[in-house]
């Protein structure tokens, strides 16, 4: 039952998430109105706060497989929840106070269902999926005293989906536009798209959404080693601008099966992580290509691998292209979509009034006001799930 009437009431709601580069919590503190289409959302603060340097450290870690005992696993967890709730702590000050939180979490292990080949590698035994993330919610509202809605993923998942991409449909309600069809791009560690088509008719049961391949996990990971450990990433592109894509390594790269996979599809740093990488450093000695010129491939390969999909798996190609997530600051990335895309125009979210920086985790305040309301979170096209759930776990506060 949707208990639209509370709706009218605008609610103050935070949104918590670190994504797969693993790089900081991002929060927003957003106001909310309205319901699905007649949704409205105002951000009032939005703030990146990095992790411990410890942490993300072994945050890194344990994603890459580094084998931890059960306790030192709950230490995580309660490690994280506990930044995160200072996160929620610090993005209220000079603020009338939230009353309630969506946190995404930290997602440190991520496997697709295990309906094809490619998956059933990695799954003998489970039909299910599996995603964790940490930072338990019970932790952020006891520490905060708001309720907290957490674990977004596992509802879908316990159907069959994916659980995973969980922003299109917030992406629906924001970016839809009567006329026009859009892609919506996050860049984030991995990328993902939304393509919404114009909003009219039967629109919501013809988006369709999947993770890409790489955003910037790859290339964070290459600068990290060329750099020997001096930068994190690349900052607006310009080391790969100074380089050249090799073209035909792309060509190689993108025979890789994952991006042949039709949607619904989700990935992360599992496969797009440290191995994948030392095997494209090595492909690359092939070609005797220098730091510049590995990393204007790799960055080549992301926009390639997001236009190549697009054009295998889009109904039709859209009249705008939005990008969001880190990436979208990465100029010299932006320039290579551009060239690709050829005549549609690659924006950004800002330019239609979404901050580009904050978009999942005002997703996040919106898919927790939405758990509060009894409204759906998920989208069956892009998850893969029979049908749309309500997401999340609601952990009351004391206070
Ligand atoms: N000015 C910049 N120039 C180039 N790249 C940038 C810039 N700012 C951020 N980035 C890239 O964006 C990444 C962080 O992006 P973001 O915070 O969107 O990822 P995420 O949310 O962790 O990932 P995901 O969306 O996969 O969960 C950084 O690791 C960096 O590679
Ligand atoms: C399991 C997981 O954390 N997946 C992330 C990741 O980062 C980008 C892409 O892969 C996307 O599928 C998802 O995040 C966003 C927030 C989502 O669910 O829409």
């Amino acid at each position: 039952m949707h208990r639209i009437e509370e709706a009218a009431v605008p609610t103050r709601v935070i949104g918590l998430i670190s994504g797969t580069s693993v790089d900081g919590i991002d929060a927003a503190l957003v106001e909310i109105s309205g319901t699905e289409l007649d949704l409205k959302v105002e951000l009032l603060a939005g703030a990146t706060y990095p992790y411990p340097a410890e942490l993300r450290e072994k945050i890194l870690a344990v994603g890459a497989g580094v084998a931890i005992s059960m306790a030192e696993l709950a230490e995580i967890d309660d490690a994280i929840a506990i930044v995160f709730a200072q996160a929620a702590q610090n993005i209220q000050i000079g603020h009338q106070p939230a009353t309630l939180i969506g946190s995404h979490g930290q997602t440190v292990y991520h496997r697709p269902p295990a309906d094809r080949e490619i998956e059933k590698k990695t799954t003998p035994d489970s039909p299910l999926g599996y995603s964790l993330q940490l930072g338990r919610g019970a932790l952020i509202a006891h520490l905060t005293g708001i309720t907290t809605v957490s674990n977004f993923r596992v509802a879908d998942i316990a159907i069959g989906g994916h659980g995973a991409p969980l922003v299109p449909r917030v992406d629906a309600y924001l970016l839809s536009h009567p006329q026009e069809g859009r892609c919506i791009q996050n860049i984030g560690g991995i990328g993902n798209v939304a393509y919404i088509p114009p909003r009219h008719g039967d629109w919501l049961s013809k988006i369709r959404a999947w993770d890409t391949g790489p955003g910037n996990s790859l290339l964070d990971l290459a600068v990290e080693h060329l750099s020997a450990g001096t930068k994190t990433y690349d900052e607006d592109g310009n080391w790969a601008a100074s380089g050249t894509p090799c073209h035909p390594l792309v060509e190689q790269w993108l025979n890789q099966e994952y991006f042949h996979l039709p949607p619904p599809k989700s990935t992360g740093r599992e496969l797009f992580g440290v191995t994948y990488l030392h095997q494209c450093l090595k492909d690359a000695q092939a070609y005797q290509l220098n730091a510049a010129d590995i990393l204007a491939t790799l960055t080549e390969l992301t926009a390639a691998s997001i236009v190549h999909s697009y054009r295998t798996f889009l109904p039709q190609m859209p009249q705008q292209v939005l990008l969001c997530g880190g990436g979208s600051r990465n100029l010299y990335l932006k320039k290579r979509l551009q060239l690709l895309l050829t005549s549609i125009p690659v924006w950004t979210t800002d330019e239609v009034g979404l901050s580009a920086d904050f978009k999942e985790a005002i997703a996040f305040a919106v898919l927790a006001y939405w758990r509060h309301l009894g409204i759906p979170g998920n989208l069956p096209t892009a998850t893969g799930a029979p049908q749309a759930v309500l997401l999340g776990e609601i952990h009351q506060s004391q206070s």
